[in-house]
């Protein structure tokens, strides 16, 4: 089991009007799949750290990081030790470890709300992803999302109180 992190990248935070998706190209079994930019938290790694890292690798941006999306968490003892284990989910951040979202291969991800930081420029799909795409309100769901990703989508819009 991983930690992934993973932003839902906006145009703001209190009005949001489009939300970037990113279609991966990468493994063969997930390319083609629209998902949040992101990855997995390396040994050591905060995991805001390691979530600015792979946006800058994979985007060439900088965000401003709002409030994390909250997923069902993780119930089983063995989920919990992993996650207490990995740097950052310690002290103040242990109420990450119930933020989580079950996703693919038994992994689990932390996504937060963010914006681009002024200047950072526009997405580009430099590493992992062979098309970017700003879906506007009411169209977030017109890309085949990986399947854990829909329920995140779902509970973006809520948050921000948008229609999808
Ligand atoms: N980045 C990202 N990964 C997701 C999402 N949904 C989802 O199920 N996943 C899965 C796909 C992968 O199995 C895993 C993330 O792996 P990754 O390949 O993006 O991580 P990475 O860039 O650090 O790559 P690597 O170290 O494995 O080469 O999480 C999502 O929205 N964003």
């Amino acid at each position: 089991m991983a930690l992934v992190v993973a932003a839902a990248i906006l145009d703001d935070l209190v009005h949001p009007t489009r939300l970037l998706a990113a279609r991966r190209s990468a493994p063969k079994t997930l390319a083609g799949a629209w998902e949040f930019p992101g990855g997995k938290v390396e040994p050591g790694e905060l995991p805001a750290v390691a979530l600015r890292r792979e946006l800058v690798e994979e985007l060439g941006v900088e965000v401003a990081l709002g409030s994390l999306v909250a997923g069902p968490g993780i119930d089983d003892a063995e989920g919990r030790g992993v996650l207490s284990d990995l740097a950052g989910l310690g002290g103040e951040d242990a109420d990450a470890a119930h933020l989580t979202w079950p996703i693919h291969q038994g992994h689990v991800m932390l996504v937060w709300l963010a914006v681009l930081e002024p200047g950072s420029g526009e997405p580009r799909p430099l590493q992992d992803h062979d098309e970017l795409r700003w879906l506007p309100i009411g169209e977030w769901l017109s890309v085949p999302w990986l399947p854990a990703d829909l329920p995140i989508v779902e509970a973006v819009a809520r948050d921000l109180r948008v229609t999808i």
